[in-house]
Formats: structure tokens, C-alpha cells, sequence
């Protein structure tokens, strides 16, 4: 890795996540009496080729039970594989050529986006869309996402789409994926984690979240923090699509970043423990035990 630049690398010691109620208050702040589907926001999530739908399903099931106002699932594949989520009717599924024409009529407030997207022509087209679309919305860009990103082809335009936006940019590499965006390896990357999710910050001008035991968030400016949540049940496939859906959802709802991302990290983690001191897990904890955990600890967060 390259030299970091002054600001990035005198930035102060992370701030532990230990207390999320305290730390969060926007998450776990009530609702108005007075809201409606259209007062908490609309998520689009894209991704999804042929084998791997089922991470799109994770992070737009996470979305709707972390409160978003409406979810949207874009699959990258020429028809969505299903009519509609048995187990949640409520998203809306479609191909994610058809939401992403559709997206201006659809009041999309946030997008997901990477989550089993893969590595066709396909997905290269469909990021390239979104991404130099420039939409006014954040955006997280998870899993395959950060692949192409990290591609040296693409490298140059679409790290300008990320350092000229004008809304919020979140990657949420884990430990390889970071590495294939900083030009090194796994050992790298865990050798010095906190310099490595400033550099992130820095080199692609957005917010980081840096995954793994004691996930790492910097903020574009270079604010940090340390997640003291989690536990080795998270090490199961779906668990990070299911965090991507969680960012996306606050941040459709108009979470501040500074709330949505950590707060998210740290609640993501706290279901995980959860689950744990309820019987469920470590071992065989799955992706979807999360999201209903921390769907629960949303609306009854622990004092
Ligand atoms: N149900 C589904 O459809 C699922 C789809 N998934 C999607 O599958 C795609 C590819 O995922 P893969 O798992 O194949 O490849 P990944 O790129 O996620 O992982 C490849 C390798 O990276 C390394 N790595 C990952 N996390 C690490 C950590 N914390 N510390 C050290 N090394 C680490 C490991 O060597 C791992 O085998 C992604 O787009 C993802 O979203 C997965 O999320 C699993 C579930
Ligand atoms: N040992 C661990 N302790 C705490 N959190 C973990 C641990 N292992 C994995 N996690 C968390 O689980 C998630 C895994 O995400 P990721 O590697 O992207 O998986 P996937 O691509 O299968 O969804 C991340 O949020 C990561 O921080």
C-alpha cells in the first residue's frame, strides 16, 4: 500500500461499538404515529445472477425488516428467476435491466448493489448503469461489486463515479475483496487493518466498512470505529448480504451515514450475539437467524 496522506493518517483511535443504543439513537428512534410506506424510505437492491439469487434475497429480506418503506430486488439475469419471494411477497422482484429503467418513476431513496451480482458482460453492464448514472442516492457496493471496482480496466472510471458523487458511497469489502481494492494481499490487509480502511476511505473517496472480527467503519473524512459486536457465527455465506441490506435500509431511510453505517455494523453483530445467548449458534447460525434477531433487538434494543 501507498503512503496515506496527513489526514488520513493522523486520524484519532477508533471509537469502540460497544453500546448501540447509546451510540444509535437514530435507529431505535419511534416512529411517528402519523407514518406511512412512504415516510420510511425505498430500497433497491442489484445483484443476483443465476446461482446466486439468493443474496439479493438476503439483503432485500434484511431491508424490509430493518423498516424500509419499500424494497425492490433487481436480479442480473434476463428475467427475475422468481414471480415473487414466497417467504416475503412484499419486495418486488424484477430483472435488474427492467428496475433500473424503471428507477426514476419508483422514488428509490438508497440503492444496494453487488450482492451475487457476478462477473458476466451482464454485470459489468448493469454497474457501469448505476455507477455512471450518478443517481442522487446513496449507494452500497458490496461482493462482486467491489470486484469490479477493483478491476484495473474500470478502475479509473469508476473510481471518479465514487470521488464525484453527491450523496453517500459505501464499500463493505471483507479482507479479500479489500485487498483486491488496495493492490495486495489477505496478510496485508490483516496486518495493520485500521490503516488499510482509512486508505480505502481515502483512495475511493466514500465511506468504508472493512469486515471480519471487529469490523472497522472510517468515514470519508476519517473518523473511525471499531465494532465490539459479532461472533464466529457470522462465518456463513449470506451474512455480509444480509449487512449491505441493513446499511441500504437505514440510509433509505434517511438514517445520517454517521448513524446508518456504524449502527448497522454494530446491530448486525448484536443479533449475532443474540442468537448466541438465545441457543442459536455459533455453529449453524444462518444469514436469516440474523436478520429476524436483529429485527427484534430494532424494536426492543437491549438497555
Ligand atoms: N445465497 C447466495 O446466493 C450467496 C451468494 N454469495 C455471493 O457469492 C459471491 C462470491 O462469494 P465467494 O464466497 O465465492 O467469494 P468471496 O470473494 O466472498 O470470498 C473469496 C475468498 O476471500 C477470502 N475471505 C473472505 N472473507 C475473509 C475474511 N474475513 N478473512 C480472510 N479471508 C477472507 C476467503 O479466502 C474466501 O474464500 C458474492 O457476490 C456473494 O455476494 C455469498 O454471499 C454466499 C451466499
Ligand atoms: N469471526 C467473526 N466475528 C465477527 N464477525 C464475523 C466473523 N466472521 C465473519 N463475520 C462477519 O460476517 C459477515 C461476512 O460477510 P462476507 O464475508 O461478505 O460474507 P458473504 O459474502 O458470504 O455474505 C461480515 O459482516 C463479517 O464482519
Amino acid at each position: 500500500m501507498s503512503s496515506l496522506p496527513a489526514r488520513i493518517a493522523s486520524a484519532r483511535q477508533p471509537v469502540p461499538l460497544q453500546d448501540g443504543l447509546s451510540l444509535f439513537p437514530a435507529l431505535f428512534a419511534p416512529r411517528s404515529a402519523l407514518s406511512h410506506k412512504g415516510s420510511h424510505g425505498s430500497l433497491a437492491v442489484l445483484g443476483g445472477a443465476a446461482g446466486m439469487s439468493g443474496a439479493v434475497l438476503l439483503a432485500a429480506r434484511a431491508a424490509l425488516l430493518m423498516g424500509t418503506g419499500k424494497v425492490f430486488a433487481g436480479f442480473c439475469q434476463t428475467v427475475s428467476p422468481l414471480p415473487c419471494d414466497p417467504q416475503h411477497p412484499e419486495l418486488m422482484l424484477h430483472a435488474a435491466d427492467a428496475l433500473l429503467e424503471a428507477a426514476g418513476s419508483l422514488g428509490i431513496s438508497a440503492w444496494t448493489a453487488g450482492c451475487g451480482l457476478g462477473r458476466s458482460d451482464m454485470a459489468e453492464r448493469l454497474l457501469h448503469q448505476l455507477l455512471g448514472s450518478q443517481p442522487m442516492q446513496p449507494i452500497v457496493l458490496d461482493a462482486d461489486g467491489l470486484r469490479w471496482l477493483a478491476e484495473p480496466a474500470h478502475r479509473p472510471f469508476w473510481r471518479s463515479c465514487l470521488t464525484q458523487a453527491g450523496a453517500p458511497r459505501v464499500l463493505t469489502p471483507h479482507p479479500g475483496e479489500a485487498a483486491a481494492l488496495l493492490d495486495t494481499d489477505i496478510a496485508g490487509i490483516q496486518a495493520d487493518r485500521p490503516r488499510a480502511v482509512m486508505h480505502l476511505a481515502q483512495r475511493y473517496d466514500c465511506w468504508a466498512v472493512l469486515k471480519g472480527a471487529g469490523t472497522l467503519v472510517c468515514a470519508p473524512d476519517g473518523r473511525l470505529w471499531q465494532n465490539g459486536s459479532g461472533n464466529p457465527g457470522l462465518a456463513s455465506g449470506g451474512t455480509g448480504d444480509v449487512l449491505a441490506g441493513m446499511i441500504g435500509s437505514f440510509l433509505a431511510q434517511g438514517v445520517p451515514p454517521e448513524q446508518a453505517i456504524p449502527g448497522a455494523v454494530w446491530l448486525h453483530g448484536a443479533a449475532a450475539d443474540y442468537l448466541v445467548a438465545h441457543g442459536t449458534g455459533p455453529k449453524g447460525m444462518t444469514a436469516s437467524e440474523v436478520i429476524l434477531a436483529a429485527r427484534t433487538l430494532l424494536n426492543h434494543p437491549p438497555a
